[in-house]
Protein backbone atom coordinates (compact mmCIF):
# COMPACT_ATOMS: atom_id res chain seq x y z
CA UNK A 1 0.00 0.00 0.00
CA UNK A 2 1.31 4.01 -0.85
CA UNK A 3 2.72 5.61 2.14
CA UNK A 4 -0.66 6.79 4.40
CA UNK A 5 -1.35 10.74 5.12
CA UNK A 6 -0.57 10.60 8.82
CA UNK A 7 -3.02 12.82 11.32
CA UNK A 8 -0.29 15.13 11.53
CA UNK A 9 -0.32 15.60 7.55
CA UNK A 10 -4.16 15.57 7.20
CA UNK A 11 -3.97 18.95 10.41
CA UNK A 12 -1.39 20.63 8.59
CA UNK A 13 -3.74 20.41 4.93
CA UNK A 14 -6.82 21.20 6.73
CA UNK A 15 -5.94 25.01 7.62
CA UNK A 16 -8.25 25.46 11.26
CA UNK A 17 -8.24 29.27 11.53
CA UNK A 18 -8.25 29.97 14.88
CA UNK A 19 -11.11 33.05 15.64
CA UNK A 20 -11.91 35.53 18.78
CA UNK A 21 -15.20 35.62 20.19
CA UNK A 22 -16.95 33.96 17.44
CA UNK A 23 -20.37 34.76 17.78
CA UNK A 24 -22.06 31.03 17.70
CA UNK A 25 -25.81 31.05 17.80
CA UNK A 26 -25.44 28.73 20.46
CA UNK A 27 -23.14 29.92 22.64
CA UNK A 28 -22.28 32.23 25.34
CA UNK A 29 -21.19 35.01 23.26
CA UNK A 30 -24.77 35.09 21.89
CA UNK A 31 -26.39 34.82 25.16
CA UNK A 32 -24.35 38.17 26.90
CA UNK A 33 -27.01 40.83 27.21
CA UNK A 34 -25.38 44.04 25.23
CA UNK A 35 -23.37 45.99 26.23
CA UNK A 36 -21.90 44.30 29.17
CA UNK A 37 -18.15 42.54 28.55
CA UNK A 38 -17.59 39.32 27.16
CA UNK A 39 -16.11 36.96 29.85
CA UNK A 40 -13.16 35.17 28.14
CA UNK A 41 -14.19 32.66 25.63
CA UNK A 42 -12.07 31.40 22.85
CA UNK A 43 -13.36 30.02 19.82
CA UNK A 44 -12.11 28.05 16.52
CA UNK A 45 -13.73 27.33 13.39
CA UNK A 46 -12.54 25.52 10.41
CA UNK A 47 -14.87 24.18 7.59
CA UNK A 48 -16.75 21.86 8.98
CA UNK A 49 -16.84 22.54 12.53
CA UNK A 50 -17.46 25.56 15.03
CA UNK A 51 -16.14 25.29 18.55
CA UNK A 52 -16.39 27.68 21.28
CA UNK A 53 -14.95 27.73 24.95
CA UNK A 54 -16.37 29.46 27.51
CA UNK A 55 -13.13 29.67 30.12
CA UNK A 56 -15.36 30.45 32.97
CA UNK A 57 -17.26 27.62 33.27
CA UNK A 58 -14.64 25.13 30.94
CA UNK A 59 -17.23 24.39 28.73
CA UNK A 60 -16.67 24.18 24.98
CA UNK A 61 -19.70 23.97 22.09
CA UNK A 62 -18.53 21.96 18.98
CA UNK A 63 -21.14 22.46 16.18
CA UNK A 64 -21.15 20.67 13.06
CA UNK A 65 -21.83 22.38 10.09
CA UNK A 66 -21.41 20.31 6.91
CA UNK A 67 -25.03 20.48 5.39
CA UNK A 68 -27.04 18.95 3.85
CA UNK A 69 -26.36 16.14 6.14
CA UNK A 70 -23.36 16.34 8.31
CA UNK A 71 -22.18 12.83 6.94
CA UNK A 72 -18.73 12.07 8.26
CA UNK A 73 -16.37 12.62 5.16
CA UNK A 74 -12.27 12.30 5.75
CA UNK A 75 -12.15 16.28 6.14
CA UNK A 76 -14.87 16.06 8.57
CA UNK A 77 -13.25 13.60 10.70
CA UNK A 78 -9.83 15.41 10.56
CA UNK A 79 -10.92 18.53 11.64
CA UNK A 80 -13.11 16.92 14.13
CA UNK A 81 -9.86 15.34 15.52
CA UNK A 82 -7.86 17.96 15.64
CA UNK A 83 -10.90 20.23 17.95
CA UNK A 84 -11.29 17.68 19.84
CA UNK A 85 -7.50 17.32 20.27
CA UNK A 86 -6.83 21.55 21.05
CA UNK A 87 -9.52 21.05 23.38
CA UNK A 88 -8.28 17.85 25.19
CA UNK A 89 -5.04 19.57 25.32
CA UNK A 90 -6.60 23.26 26.69
CA UNK A 91 -6.59 23.15 30.78
CA UNK A 92 -9.34 25.54 30.22
CA UNK A 93 -11.82 23.11 28.93
CA UNK A 94 -13.15 20.25 30.91
CA UNK A 95 -16.65 19.39 29.18
CA UNK A 96 -17.42 19.24 25.61
CA UNK A 97 -20.99 19.45 24.62
CA UNK A 98 -21.76 18.08 20.96
CA UNK A 99 -24.79 19.50 18.66
CA UNK A 100 -25.53 19.86 15.17
CA UNK A 101 -26.15 23.20 13.29
CA UNK A 102 -27.63 21.93 10.58
CA UNK A 103 -31.75 21.70 10.99
CA UNK A 104 -33.01 18.06 11.63
CA UNK A 105 -30.18 15.86 11.18
CA UNK A 106 -27.21 15.38 14.04
CA UNK A 107 -24.99 13.38 11.74
CA UNK A 108 -25.84 11.36 8.90
CA UNK A 109 -23.00 8.50 9.48
CA UNK A 110 -20.31 7.84 7.59
CA UNK A 111 -19.91 9.89 4.24
CA UNK A 112 -20.99 7.14 1.57
CA UNK A 113 -19.35 8.54 -0.97
CA UNK A 114 -15.69 7.78 0.75
CA UNK A 115 -16.92 4.13 0.60
CA UNK A 116 -17.61 3.72 -2.69
CA UNK A 117 -15.64 3.63 -5.92
CA UNK A 118 -12.29 4.56 -4.30
CA UNK A 119 -8.80 3.25 -3.93
CA UNK A 120 -7.87 0.54 -1.78
CA UNK A 121 -5.39 3.36 -0.32
CA UNK A 122 -8.39 5.95 0.28
CA UNK A 123 -10.62 3.18 2.12
CA UNK A 124 -7.25 2.46 4.07
CA UNK A 125 -6.84 6.15 4.53
CA UNK A 126 -10.80 6.98 5.81
CA UNK A 127 -10.88 4.31 8.23
CA UNK A 128 -7.72 5.29 9.97
CA UNK A 129 -9.50 8.46 10.31
CA UNK A 130 -12.79 6.97 11.48
CA UNK A 131 -10.95 5.30 14.01
CA UNK A 132 -8.65 7.98 15.36
CA UNK A 133 -12.41 9.46 15.87
CA UNK A 134 -13.20 7.00 18.01
CA UNK A 135 -10.42 6.38 20.03
CA UNK A 136 -10.46 10.21 20.90
CA UNK A 137 -13.64 10.10 21.69
CA UNK A 138 -14.79 7.46 23.17
CA UNK A 139 -10.98 8.02 25.10
CA UNK A 140 -11.42 11.50 26.06
CA UNK A 141 -10.48 12.86 30.00
CA UNK A 142 -13.28 15.92 29.18
CA UNK A 143 -17.00 15.44 30.09
CA UNK A 144 -19.00 14.90 26.37
CA UNK A 145 -22.18 15.06 26.49
CA UNK A 146 -24.27 14.40 23.00
CA UNK A 147 -27.07 17.42 22.34
CA UNK A 148 -28.63 15.11 19.33
CA UNK A 149 -31.11 17.90 17.62
CA UNK A 150 -31.67 15.44 14.94
CA UNK A 151 -31.61 12.29 12.78
CA UNK A 152 -28.73 10.31 13.92
CA UNK A 153 -27.76 6.76 12.06
CA UNK A 154 -24.83 4.46 11.97
CA UNK A 155 -21.84 6.80 12.63
CA UNK A 156 -23.77 9.69 13.79
CA UNK A 157 -25.32 7.36 16.03
CA UNK A 158 -21.25 6.16 17.32
CA UNK A 159 -20.57 9.80 17.71
CA UNK A 160 -23.56 9.82 20.14
CA UNK A 161 -22.79 6.49 22.14
CA UNK A 162 -19.02 7.70 22.37
CA UNK A 163 -19.64 10.50 24.43
CA UNK A 164 -20.98 10.35 28.45
CA UNK A 165 -24.20 11.67 28.09
CA UNK A 166 -26.74 11.56 25.19
CA UNK A 167 -29.96 14.47 25.63
CA UNK A 168 -32.17 13.93 22.19
CA UNK A 169 -35.03 16.35 20.99
CA UNK A 170 -38.24 14.45 21.97
CA UNK A 171 -39.41 14.73 18.33
CA UNK A 172 -40.61 11.00 16.97
CA UNK A 173 -39.47 12.00 13.42
CA UNK A 174 -35.72 12.16 14.77
CA UNK A 175 -34.30 8.75 14.57
CA UNK A 176 -30.87 7.08 15.94
CA UNK A 177 -29.60 3.71 16.05
CA UNK A 178 -26.76 1.80 14.25
CA UNK A 179 -28.49 0.61 11.13
CA UNK A 180 -25.15 -0.76 9.38
CA UNK A 181 -26.82 -3.99 8.39
CA UNK A 182 -29.58 -2.01 6.20
CA UNK A 183 -26.79 -1.37 4.04
CA UNK A 184 -25.51 -4.59 3.31
CA UNK A 185 -22.69 -4.05 5.65
CA UNK A 186 -21.36 -4.54 9.32
CA UNK A 187 -21.03 -2.24 12.66
CA UNK A 188 -16.97 -3.17 13.63
CA UNK A 189 -16.50 -4.84 16.73
CA UNK A 190 -15.62 -1.42 17.87
CA UNK A 191 -18.99 -0.10 16.98
CA UNK A 192 -20.68 -3.37 18.81
CA UNK A 193 -19.06 -3.15 21.74
CA UNK A 194 -19.83 0.95 22.29
CA UNK A 195 -23.38 -0.05 21.64
CA UNK A 196 -23.11 -3.35 24.14
CA UNK A 197 -21.72 -0.81 27.13
CA UNK A 198 -24.72 1.62 26.47
CA UNK A 199 -27.29 -0.72 25.80
CA UNK A 200 -26.36 -4.74 27.09
CA UNK A 201 -25.77 -7.20 24.60
CA UNK A 202 -29.60 -8.65 24.11
CA UNK A 203 -31.29 -5.18 22.26
CA UNK A 204 -27.75 -4.64 20.94
CA UNK A 205 -27.47 -8.10 19.29
CA UNK A 206 -31.01 -7.82 17.92
CA UNK A 207 -30.40 -3.94 16.93
CA UNK A 208 -27.65 -4.56 14.90
CA UNK A 209 -28.91 -7.57 13.16
CA UNK A 210 -31.35 -5.78 12.47
CA UNK A 211 -30.29 -2.48 11.06
CA UNK A 212 -32.79 -0.79 13.57
CA UNK A 213 -33.17 2.81 13.48
CA UNK A 214 -35.83 3.83 16.63
CA UNK A 215 -37.72 7.23 17.20
CA UNK A 216 -36.39 9.06 19.74
CA UNK A 217 -39.48 7.81 22.66
CA UNK A 218 -38.44 4.53 21.52
CA UNK A 219 -34.45 5.00 22.09
CA UNK A 220 -35.15 6.66 25.34
CA UNK A 221 -37.24 3.51 26.25
CA UNK A 222 -34.25 0.97 26.02
CA UNK A 223 -31.49 3.91 27.20
CA UNK A 224 -29.65 4.39 23.80
CA UNK A 225 -30.43 8.04 24.87
CA UNK A 226 -30.49 9.31 28.74
CA UNK A 227 -32.99 12.12 28.21
CA UNK A 228 -35.77 13.91 25.43
CA UNK A 229 -36.25 17.80 25.46
CA UNK A 230 -37.90 20.03 23.98
CA UNK A 231 -35.99 21.52 21.28
CA UNK A 232 -35.72 24.65 22.57
CA UNK A 233 -34.46 23.52 25.97
CA UNK A 234 -32.00 20.90 24.83
CA UNK A 235 -29.01 23.84 25.21
CA UNK A 236 -30.11 24.70 28.44
CA UNK A 237 -30.48 20.77 30.06
CA UNK A 238 -27.05 20.06 28.27
CA UNK A 239 -25.35 22.52 30.17
CA UNK A 240 -27.23 21.45 33.46
CA UNK A 241 -26.40 18.15 32.74
CA UNK A 242 -22.68 19.59 32.00
CA UNK A 243 -22.70 21.47 35.21
CA UNK A 244 -23.73 18.19 37.71
CA UNK A 245 -20.82 16.17 35.53
CA UNK A 246 -18.48 18.81 36.75
CA UNK A 247 -19.01 18.94 40.21
CA UNK A 248 -16.90 16.07 40.63
CA UNK A 249 -13.45 16.24 40.79
CA UNK A 250 -11.41 15.33 37.87
CA UNK A 251 -9.08 12.73 38.93
CA UNK A 252 -11.69 10.80 40.18
CA UNK A 253 -14.83 11.48 37.31
CA UNK A 254 -11.82 10.52 35.13
CA UNK A 255 -10.12 7.56 36.37
CA UNK A 256 -13.52 5.96 36.65
CA UNK A 257 -14.44 6.77 33.39
CA UNK A 258 -11.05 5.47 31.93
CA UNK A 259 -11.71 2.12 34.22
CA UNK A 260 -15.08 1.63 32.08
CA UNK A 261 -13.73 2.18 28.76
CA UNK A 262 -10.30 1.08 29.08
CA UNK A 263 -10.77 -2.67 27.61
CA UNK A 264 -12.49 -1.93 24.81
CA UNK A 265 -9.87 1.20 23.76
CA UNK A 266 -7.40 -1.24 24.23
CA UNK A 267 -8.73 -3.84 22.20
CA UNK A 268 -9.15 -1.70 18.70
CA UNK A 269 -5.57 -0.27 19.52
CA UNK A 270 -3.96 -4.05 19.86
CA UNK A 271 -5.94 -4.84 16.26
CA UNK A 272 -5.70 -1.43 14.56
CA UNK A 273 -3.85 -2.42 11.64
CA UNK A 274 -5.98 -5.69 11.77
CA UNK A 275 -9.13 -3.62 11.94
CA UNK A 276 -7.86 -1.70 8.90
CA UNK A 277 -7.13 -4.30 6.61
CA UNK A 278 -10.72 -6.19 7.33
CA UNK A 279 -12.47 -2.83 6.32
CA UNK A 280 -10.66 -2.70 3.37
CA UNK A 281 -10.79 -6.25 2.21
CA UNK A 282 -14.79 -5.90 3.08
CA UNK A 283 -15.43 -2.69 1.63
CA UNK A 284 -13.96 -3.13 -1.54
CA UNK A 285 -16.00 -6.46 -2.24
CA UNK A 286 -18.16 -5.94 -5.73
CA UNK A 287 -21.20 -6.81 -3.52
CA UNK A 288 -20.62 -4.48 -1.14
CA UNK A 289 -20.41 -2.08 -3.50
CA UNK A 290 -23.36 -3.11 -5.13
CA UNK A 291 -24.98 -2.73 -1.84
CA UNK A 292 -23.85 0.62 -0.87
CA UNK A 293 -24.88 1.94 -4.97
CA UNK A 294 -28.33 0.57 -4.45
CA UNK A 295 -28.71 2.39 -0.53
CA UNK A 296 -27.28 5.69 -2.38
CA UNK A 297 -29.60 5.15 -5.11
CA UNK A 298 -32.72 4.81 -3.11
CA UNK A 299 -31.54 7.59 -1.04
CA UNK A 300 -31.66 9.36 -4.02
CA UNK A 301 -35.49 8.06 -4.97
CA UNK A 302 -36.31 8.92 -1.68
CA UNK A 303 -36.82 12.56 -2.72
CA UNK A 304 -38.24 12.43 -5.54
C1 LIG B 1 -17.11 -9.93 10.58
C2 LIG B 1 -17.05 -8.52 10.18
C3 LIG B 1 -16.38 -8.35 8.91
C4 LIG B 1 -16.03 -7.21 8.42
C5 LIG B 1 -16.30 -5.91 9.02
C6 LIG B 1 -15.23 -5.01 8.65
C7 LIG B 1 -15.39 -3.75 8.52
C8 LIG B 1 -16.70 -3.03 8.67
C9 LIG B 1 -17.22 -2.58 7.37
C10 LIG B 1 -17.93 -1.49 7.23
C11 LIG B 1 -18.30 -0.62 8.36
C12 LIG B 1 -18.91 0.64 7.89
C13 LIG B 1 -19.63 1.31 9.01
C14 LIG B 1 -20.54 2.36 8.44
C15 LIG B 1 -21.09 3.28 9.18
C16 LIG B 1 -21.95 4.33 8.59
O1 LIG B 1 -22.15 5.35 9.21
S1 LIG B 1 -22.61 4.11 7.04
C17 LIG B 1 -23.70 5.50 6.77
C18 LIG B 1 -25.07 5.15 7.26
N1 LIG B 1 -25.95 6.31 7.11
C19 LIG B 1 -27.19 6.21 6.72
O2 LIG B 1 -27.71 5.15 6.47
C20 LIG B 1 -27.95 7.50 6.58
C21 LIG B 1 -28.38 7.71 5.18
N2 LIG B 1 -29.09 8.98 5.05
C22 LIG B 1 -30.36 9.14 5.42
O3 LIG B 1 -31.03 8.29 5.94
C23 LIG B 1 -30.94 10.49 5.15
O4 LIG B 1 -30.12 11.15 4.23
C24 LIG B 1 -31.07 11.38 6.42
C25 LIG B 1 -32.16 10.82 7.34
C26 LIG B 1 -29.76 11.48 7.17
C27 LIG B 1 -31.48 12.80 5.97
O5 LIG B 1 -32.63 12.73 5.18
P1 LIG B 1 -33.05 13.99 4.29
O6 LIG B 1 -33.02 15.23 5.11
O7 LIG B 1 -34.31 13.61 3.61
O8 LIG B 1 -31.85 14.16 3.26
P2 LIG B 1 -31.53 13.28 1.95
O9 LIG B 1 -31.78 11.84 2.22
O10 LIG B 1 -32.23 13.89 0.81
O11 LIG B 1 -29.96 13.48 1.84
C28 LIG B 1 -29.40 14.71 1.35
C29 LIG B 1 -28.16 14.37 0.54
O12 LIG B 1 -27.20 13.78 1.41
C30 LIG B 1 -26.78 12.51 0.90
N3 LIG B 1 -26.47 11.63 2.03
C31 LIG B 1 -27.25 11.28 3.03
N4 LIG B 1 -26.60 10.52 3.90
C32 LIG B 1 -25.34 10.38 3.44
C33 LIG B 1 -24.18 9.70 3.90
N5 LIG B 1 -24.18 9.00 5.03
N6 LIG B 1 -23.08 9.76 3.15
C34 LIG B 1 -23.05 10.47 2.00
N7 LIG B 1 -24.13 11.15 1.52
C35 LIG B 1 -25.25 11.10 2.22
C36 LIG B 1 -28.00 12.02 0.12
O13 LIG B 1 -27.65 11.04 -0.81
C37 LIG B 1 -28.45 13.31 -0.53
O14 LIG B 1 -27.56 13.58 -1.61
P3 LIG B 1 -28.09 14.29 -2.96
O15 LIG B 1 -29.16 13.39 -3.52
O16 LIG B 1 -28.63 15.62 -2.52
O17 LIG B 1 -26.88 14.38 -3.84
Amino acid sequence: MAAVPTLARRIARSGVRPLCRWPLAWGRAARQPPGLPLAPCRAFSNNKILVELDESSGVAMMKFKSPPVNSLSLDFLTEFCISLEKLENDRACRGVIFASAVPRIFSSGLDITEMSGKSMEHYAEFWRAVQEMWLRLYGSNMVTIAAVNGSSPAGGCLVALSCDYRIMVENPKFSIGLNEAQLGIVAPFWFKDTFVNVVGHRIAERSLQLGSLYPAPEALKFGLVDELVPEEKLQEKAMAVMAQWLALPDHARQLTKSMMRKAVLDRLVAHREEDVQNFVSFISKESIQKSLRMYMEMLKKKKS
